[in-house]
């Protein structure tokens, strides 16, 4: 399996991470510049590796296409078998491509001068230890979503762990712990949960019948079918009960969309051409889906249950008040943890043990289908 680095591939695909998801810096779209898309100069008959990365990346530049360089070696990399050019020999870099794989290479860099991300391009992309298939609109997954598996994997194992604890068994052991993923995209937080958790099944509900079907064929390739449900479920109109195909859950995660509304228009081009917007729009608060997630969640979790969600940094304090609004939901905050920008970026919510609140049967929300 051809693997990157965390930090490498943190640094390479920051074009699409949570501080551009927030919106921060409205991107420069560019028209292809006919004079600028094939400059001939250093350019051979038989051109290498060396040179065609060297060729794409003035061709990139020159069109203002964002991570120029990284584009460039990410393509002919892929075409020569290989995940970075640094991990390829010193020969393939100075051995001529064949015609074949000089026109795979312009066939790629042209959909990237569209201003295709480079993870569509490619059509698959690495998330921790799992390469996942890429496919247009299904929403990307960023570097930061790693850290929200890394979390709900550290909670998991130190619960579900048959360690002993200074002299004695953890208490809450669960030995095959059940989680649901609430927005599975291209399934890459439930994959990689299946796969570092061998006792787990996870349950994964998307409303976007095109990410059902793409986490469908990656549990495939990954053989992970076996201890996966996938559904098509929207969270703002469904049933809770058609959650529950193993009983009450252990674990919900998601990375909703988040971004508030109004911060959608300054999203870099490649995010606005062609991903899902629904993936990413959280509406006027961000918090949209958030909240059904929320008002879902007493329903399906089992006692002492966890949320865990990747939010905005403006939504912890807001998800506070807004739980502290809801006492009936029996849900409050237990960690708030920050992502490698340092931002607050991810919340762990427990429910509370029955009795310690109000009775769950009190509330009713309408829009998900409560008894
Ligand atoms: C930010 S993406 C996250 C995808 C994936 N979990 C990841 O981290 O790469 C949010 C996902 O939630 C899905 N989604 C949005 N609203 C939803 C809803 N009401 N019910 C279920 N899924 C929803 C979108 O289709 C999208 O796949």
């Amino acid at each position: 399996m051809r693997l990157l680095t965390s930090p490498l591939r943190r640094m390479l695909s920051g074009l699409l991470n949570c501080c551009e998801r927030e919106g921060g810096r409205p991107s420069k779209c560019c028209s292809l510049n006919p004079h600028h898309l094939l400059p001939r100069q250093n350019f051979s008959a038989k051109p290498t590796a060396a040179e065609l990365v060297r060729y794409w990346h003035g061709v990139f530049e020159a069109n203002r296409i964002p991570e120029a360089q990284e584009s460039s070696e990410y393509i002919i990399s892929y075409v020569l078998g290989a995940k970075t050019i640094h991990s390829l020999s010193a020969s393939s870099l100075s051995n001529p491509l064949t015609s074949e794989q000089q026109q795979q290479v312009q066939w790629l860099s042209m959909k990237r001068l569209q201003r295709m991300p480079v993870q569509y391009v490619l059509g698959e992309w690495d998330f921790r230890e799992l390469t996942l298939k890429m496919r247009p609109p299904v929403f990307i997954p960023r570097p930061e979503t790693e850290d929200l598996v890394s979390l709900v994997l550290q909670k998991s194992q130190r619960s579900g762990s048959p360690a002993v604890n200074a002299g004695h068994r953890c208490p809450t052991a669960i030995p095959h712990p059940v989680i649901l993923e609430i927005g599975c995209g291209s399934g890459a937080i439930a994959l990689s949960l299946l796969n570092k958790l061998p006792q787990s099944r996870v349950i994964a509900v998307d409303k976007e019948e095109a990410a059902v079907n793409l986490t469908c064929e990656n549990a495939q390739r990954l053989q992970l079918q076996d201890r996966i449900r996938i559904l098509h479920y929207d969270a703002c109109s469904g049933s809770w009960e058609q959650l529950l195909p193993w009983g009450p859950v252990d674990t919900i995660v998601s990375n909703p969309p988040y971004v508030f509304h109004e911060d959608m228009a300054h999203l870099a081009e490649e995010i606005l051409s062609y991903e899902d917007l629904d993936a990413l729009d959280g509406g006027n608060d961000g918090m949209r889906v958030i909240k059904k997630i929320l008002a879902l969640a007493p329903f399906i979790l089992k006692d002492l249950g966890s949320v865990f969600l990747e939010v905005d940094p403006r939504h912890p304090e807001m998800v506070e008040n807004w739980l502290q609004s809801h006492p009936e939901l029996s849900l409050s905050i237990s960690a708030t943890h920050k992502d490698f920008c340092g931002k607050p970026r991810f919340l762990h919510i427990q429910k509370h043990k029955a009795g310690d609140s109000s009775n769950k049967k009190d509330f009713a929300c309408p829009s998900v289908h409560l008894p």
